[in-house]
């Protein structure tokens, strides 16, 4: 098995006045390549706070994340940031669309930060997600569907070694689930490791391999 991602021994810890909150209690797991990984459980088990942690968007207080055998947990924000242009597609549920720019110069934006030449052309990757002629919209201009779709064409615009997705379907409808399912299917064929955190039966269909959490720990 080659490894797209690891985390090893995960604590994430809040405070918020007395109070403190144990998000992530040792939470350990990989990620082949190929391979589609669903995280599911229960509202505040910390499934938001893991890919935070995986996508070198927060730091966990203990344990450690590497992406394709590159640890990027308990670096410096520059080099994490590196690291995910690189290595990583991300799609949470905020959107990964900067508002300002059209969708193909977000596509080109994040193959540029990539730092080396994309396979792909802008145009390929929109035509790939059924959103050909749409490259010069902005955000604010697509509609939920088109704008999950142009969000996958930039997450998986890098050519990751790992997509981490938030609810990658969240509210569209059966026919652009379908679609955007199938999209991340065929990275994973392409050997993306993935990882999802969701709480759709549809979605868990495509995973290989169902992890759920409670209380900030992996249960089964
Ligand atoms: N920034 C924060 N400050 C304080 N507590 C937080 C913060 N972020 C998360 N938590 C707490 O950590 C725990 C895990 O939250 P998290 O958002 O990871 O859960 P989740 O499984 O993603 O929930 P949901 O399915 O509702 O999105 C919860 O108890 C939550 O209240």
């Amino acid at each position: 098995m080659t490894e797209a991602l690891r985390c090893q021994d995960l604590y994430r810890f809040f405070r918020a006045g007395d109070e403190e909150t144990l998000a992530l209690r040792g939470v350990s797991l990989q990620v082949a390549r190929g391979e589609t990984v669903a995280v599911v459980g229960p509202s505040g088990s910390g499934k938001s706070t893991l890919l935070g942690c995986l996508a070198g968007l927060d730091e966990p207080a203990g344990g450690a994340v590497t992406i394709g055998g590159e640890q990027i947990s308990h670096r410096p924000e520059p080099l994490r940031a590196k690291i995910r242009s690189r290595r990583l597609g991300i799609l949470l549920q905020s959107g990964n669309l900067l508002a300002h720019l059209d969708v193909r110069d977000n596509i080109r934006l994040a193959q540029a930060a990539a730092g080396r030449k994309p396979s792909r052309s802008p145009e390929s990757l929109l035509e790939e997600v059924g959103l050909s002629g749409r490259g010069r919209a902005i955000p604010t201009e697509l509609s939920g569907g088109e704008l999950a779709r142009a969000g996958l064409a930039v997450a998986l615009s890098n050519e990751p070694d790992v997509l981490l997705a938030d609810e990658p379907t969240g509210e569209l409808d059966g026919q652009t689930e379908q679609v955007v399912l199938e999209l991340i299917r065929s990275g994973a064929r392409r050997g993306q490791g993935v990882l999802l955190v969701t709480h759709s039966a549809v979605v868990m269909r495509i995973a290989d391999r169902v992890i759920e959490l409670h209380d900030g720990r992996i249960v089964a």
